[in-house]
């Protein structure tokens, strides 16, 4: 069965035609009363008008943020985590409406937003939950008479700002360890793709204290600027582009904030040799996770966007690597068949075409791909790409910077050296994918490779609990672990001296 698109009779999506920002509790229009008029990439067709709010409108939400802030610090882990639970049930209630919104708006195929998108969302809020009640404070004994007793006490009200590219998720990984950790949020969404954010607020607005998620839709460059410039926010936390990143840390410089950063990536996906030799199911899962470059369109910060593989099986594997790609289907980002939605925005569409010519303009070889993909009917002036693999060395520019499409980059090595300084050779350290059935070189090449996440043997997975961010101009900060409560939190010491008669400094 394909989903209906939202605002055709039968689509389990309810359109609203104007959507306003979540502010206290309330949806507020505008105050200049702009909007904006949103897409959808399948179609190019409208979807939707969004606030395109101004700094005033980042005030308010401020504003309305600082006022829930000390009855929300003020709760206890229990009721914190009472309030985290109830936003995860109430997304896996409403999984296949939140789905399909996300689907219709981002392009991203339904099969991995009521997957993946969705209910890891909901879990990352269940996780926190827990999380929240593990939070404990230490007690330092400096001598028989003085204490020192650490408290974890929440930075306030933050600043949060998103990319389009996992627009639920990403926020669930904002919002969910900073309402953990005992602070209030305004969260900016990005343009392109704020529709199933405030779909979500719309399911979770009877659940939560008004206040402690505030929501302000606008271009990056004016909203997103006056939200992390804010004298009235305690932390910034990011994630996009690295040039965008940069900017931030300016930004928190003015105020003396903390943020943390989930930048760009282009990462190493390594095959060797003993890939061919194993069983079946191992060199198709091996093959599964080479194509897993088109996962989201390729619009993932860990896009395993080089492949590396081992030269003794260079033909024989990229034969079934090719045969597999050539099965990839593309088309209704609602049909649960589709692999590759379209891309997000024409913008992106154009990126992607550029970047194929500038690998062709360096030599590199296309082995697949390398065209916008025209489909018929309703989806004619639909944002699709083809899926494209280019054959070239790690120099090139399509291997060293971020396409953000399902590009892939091969080149072949000969070992292990060679494999982890190729691997090694970019400014991201974000992810990194290692197939070998060796235990030693498994161990080796997970310590060897510089990137905050090295999967071995799969690829694309983000469990609650398990680190996530980058080295390098990766990112700043490590997500999706309870360490993240720290990361909103500041630590208080209280240093107390139960001598009543000696000062003790002297
Ligand atoms: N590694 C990653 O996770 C991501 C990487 N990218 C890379 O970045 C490219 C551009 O994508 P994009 O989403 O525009 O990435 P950006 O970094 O430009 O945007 C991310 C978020 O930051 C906001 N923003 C942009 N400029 C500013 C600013 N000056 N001050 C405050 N906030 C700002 C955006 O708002 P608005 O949408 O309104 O511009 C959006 O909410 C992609 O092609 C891809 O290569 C993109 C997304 C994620
Ligand atoms: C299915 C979950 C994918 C999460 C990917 C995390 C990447 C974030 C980013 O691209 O910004």
């Amino acid at each position: 069965m394909t989903y209906v698109p939202p605002g055709k009779p039968g689509s389990i999506v309810h359109v609203t035609d104007r959507y306003e920002n979540f502010i206290g509790g309330k949806w507020l229009p505008p105050r200049a009363g702009k909007y904006s008029t949103n897409l959808s990439p399948a179609t190019a067709q409208p979807i939707c008008e969004i606030p395109r709010s101004a700094a005033e409108d980042v005030e308010d939400a401020l504003d309305a943020a600082h006022a829930a802030a000390g009855s929300w610090a003020a709760a206890s882990p229990a009721e914190r985590a009472e309030v985290l639970t109830a936003v995860a049930d109430a997304i896996d209630a409403n999984r296949e409406m939140l789905a399909v919104t996300e689907s219709w708006e981002n392009g991203k195929p339904v099969r991995e937003t009521l997957a993946a998108d969705i209910p890891l969302a909901a879990d990352h809020f269940r996780y926190f939950a827990a999380a929240a009640r593990t939070l404990e404070g230490s007690i330092s004994e400096i001598d028989g008479r003085t204490y020192a007793y650490h408290f974890h006490e929440p930075l306030g009200v933050v600043g949060q700002i998103i990319p389009f590219n996992f627009p639920l998720l990403m926020a669930a990984w904002k919002l969910a360890p900073a309402l953990a950790a005992g602070n209030c949020s305004v969260i900016k969404p990005a343009s392109p793709t704020p529709w199933s954010i405030l779909k979500l607020a719309e399911v979770i607005q009877d659940v939560i204290p008004p206040g402690i998620i505030n929501i302000v839709n606008g271009p990056g460059a004016e909203v997103g600027r006056a939200l992390a410039t804010s004298p009235k926010i305690a932390k910034i936390g990011f994630t996009g582009e690295t040039t965008t990143g940069r900017l931030m840390m300016q930004y928190a410089a003015r105020n003396i904030i903390p943020v943390t950063l989930e930048l760009g990536g282009k990462s190493p996906n390594i095959f060797f040799e003993d890939v061919l030799a194993a069983d079946d199911a191992y060199l198709n899962k091996a093959v599964e996770g080479l194509v897993l470059y088109a996962f989201n369109k390729g619009e993932v910060c860990t896009c395993p966007s080089r492949a590396l593989i081992q030269e003794s099986i260079y033909d024989e594997f990229m034969a079934r690597a090719l045969e597999r790609v050539g099965r990839i289907q593309q088309g209704n980002p609602l049909d649960p068949a589709t692999m590759l939605g379209p891309q997000v925005s024409a913008q992106q569409l154009s990126k992607i075409g550029s970047y194929v010519d500038i690998g062709l303009a360096e030599g590199a070889e296309l082995l697949a791909g390398g065209h916008r993909t025209r489909l018929a009917g309703e989806f004619a002036n639909g944002y699709f790409f083809e899926p494209t693999l280019l054959k070239g060395h790690n120099k090139m520019r399509v291997f060293q910077e971020e396409i953000f499409g399902p590009v892939l980059a091969v080149t072949t090595f000969k070992d292990e050296a060679e494999a982890l300084a190729i691997a090694n050779d970019t400014p991201y350290g974000l992810g990194a994918g290692v197939w070998t059935r060796d235990g030693a070189r498994q161990f080796r090449m997970g310590r060897g490779i510089k990137a905050g996440r090295v999967w071995v043997n799969c690829y694309h997975q983000y469990p609650a609990g398990a680190a996530f961010g980058g080295y390098k101009v990766s990112g700043i900060g490590r997500e999706n672990h309870r360490m993240m409560l720290e990361h909103y939190s500041q630590t208080k010491n209280m240093l107390v001296s139960y001598d009543e008669n000696a000062l003790g400094l002297f």
